[in-house]
């Protein structure tokens, strides 16, 4: 055989022809094959080795066939390591004992006396279970690391205004709860900064955030995306796969640009959140979930319901608790703060001396209305300490257009320049559309990631 060998297995039994007969056998196929008479000596055997799978007689002791020894041993094993795989080894007619121990944690069973072959295909699979088993242990060990460093990367919410102070005092009070949340405000306030706070404080803190933005969402993708599918379901469905709503089961889902949604998918949406179950697309089982929902949307949902555009239902739904988080512009005073938390960042990340901003330059930004808001501050400081030469961050090193703020802004011809113009159209399209990314996109030429790339870009 020239495949190289590998998996541990042990193998205890109290019969020596047994053991010695199946290690001859089983040693051509697996690196490393232990046996053992004792079972009190499995604790030690396994403090010294991992073994991929153990092989576990029922009975020990001459005359006794009631398996009671089997049962004890398995039970410590798993008490042992939770992740072993036991393989049980049992006589012709002890089948009811064997399913009792399935049903107790073992993996699976064999009849004495064997075939080869049928011992090495259970042992096979049984060692693939145990590599699955780890490989989800490593998933989830990951999921906790990403988890904790994106909780963490998300800690710091500046902003020392009442209108601030008081959002993190509700954030504080609301987050222990299981309270549907929704949350209002323009592009670029913060709105999944708060969403990941109230996650963070949660007692879901360890499960997964599941952020999904509706806005982006195609109709015939949106019931793959949230509820998952089956499976050759539709032609791009290649393999069964979950959805969002089960990617968050037992943490939070964030659904952004939830104003965004068609009447249609709103109805599809009101319906899983009131069943709390979904089901994939192609398939009738139905799946409990366990979620927190937090929403968020620039929208103006209540206009929208009273113009039969978002369900009234469906809002009630949502909004038990709701956060408005005020504009940049309507809180001037926190910009200082912040200004000087992303100077501090990027100064370090760009490797620059930086450190300062003059007063120059602050009255420049209290004079800009920040139409994108805190992202579009973040994004104004970080081109200024690229670009900055000096220790001091200078009015001129903030160029903002007079056309920024402005909803509809007209340029006069020595304002031209393709940036503005493009920044200009996507304005107007968008306001078209009230914030529909992917009709936008499609009216501009453009997909919906070079559309959000834009849009990042220009802080709108
Ligand atoms: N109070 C704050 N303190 C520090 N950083 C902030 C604050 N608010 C927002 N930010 C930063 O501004 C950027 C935009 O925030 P976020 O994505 O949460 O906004 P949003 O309202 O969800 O935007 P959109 O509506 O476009 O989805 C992020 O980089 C975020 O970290």
């Amino acid at each position: 055989m020239s495949e190289t060998k590998h998996g541990k297995i042990l193998i205890v039994d109290d019969n020596e022809d047994l053991l010695k007969a199946a290690k001859m056998h089983l040693k051509r196929h697996f690196a490393q094959v232990d046996i053992e008479k004792n079972p009190e000596a499995i604790p030690a055997l396994m403090s010294n080795e991992d073994y991929d799978v153990i092989l576990l007689d029922m009975n020990f002791t001459k005359d006794v066939s009631s398996g009671s020894e089997g049962y004890y041993w398995l039970e410590r094993i798993l008490q042992i390591d939770p992740s072993s795989v036991v393989v049980l080894i049992t006589a012709y007619g002890d089948i009811q004992m064997a399913v009792k121990a399935i049903k107790a944690g073992a993996t699976d069973f064999v009849l004495k006396p064997w075939e080869n072959e049928k011992l090495l295909a259970t042992l096979y699979s049984a060692m693939r279970l145990r590599e699955s088993r780890d490989v989800i242990e490593n998933l989830k060990i990951k999921n906790q690391e990403i988890n904790q460093a994106l909780n963490n990367r998300f800690i710091e919410i500046i902003g020392q205004s009442p209108a601030m102070q008081k959002i993190f005092q509700t954030i504080d009070r609301v987050a222990k709860t299981d309270a549907n949340v929704l949350i209002l405000g323009e592009n670029g306030t913060g709105k999944e900064l708060i969403a990941r706070a109230i996650h963070k404080n949660s007692s879901r803190q360890g499960e997964n955030f599941v952020g999904v933005d509706l806005g982006s969402i195609t109709e015939t993708l949106f019931e793959s995306e949230l509820f998952g599918h089956k499976k050759g379901s539709f032609t791009d469905a290649k393999e069964d796969r979950a959805g969002r709503f089960e990617l968050s089961n037992n943490g939070t889902l964030f659904l952004d640009e939830i104003g965004n949604l068609s009447m249609p998918l709103q109805a599809k949406l009101l319906t899983v959140l009131q069943n709390r179950k979904v089901s994939r697309v192609g398939s009738n089982k139905e799946t409990p979930i366990n979620i927190r929902l937090i929403c968020a949307t620039n929208m103006p949902l209540y206009e929208m319901v009273k113009e039969n555009r978002f369900r009234q239902d469906l809002l009630y739904r949502i909004n038990t608790i709701e956060i408005e988080i005020p504009s940049l512009r309507d809180r001037f005073e926190d910009i200082p703060l912040l200004a000087n938390h992303f100077l501090k960042h990027y100064a370090s990340k760009y490797e620059k001396t930086v450190n300062k901003i003059s007063e120059g330059a602050m009255t420049r930004m209290h004079k800009h209305p920040w139409p994108g808001n805190i992202r579009e501050l973040q994004h104004a400081i970080e081109r200024a300490v690229i670009l900055s030469n000096s220790n001091v961050l200078q009015p001129e090193d903030f160029n903002f257009t007079p056309s920024a703020g402005k909803e509809d802004g007209q340029l006069s011809l020595e304002q031209y320049n393709l940036e503005e113009v493009e920044k200009l159209l996507i304005r107007k399209v968008l306001k078209k559309y009230n914030g529909n990314i992917t009709q936008a996109a499609t009216e501009l030429g453009l997909t919906r990631s070079s559309l959000y790339r834009r849009l990042e870009k220009y802080g709108l």
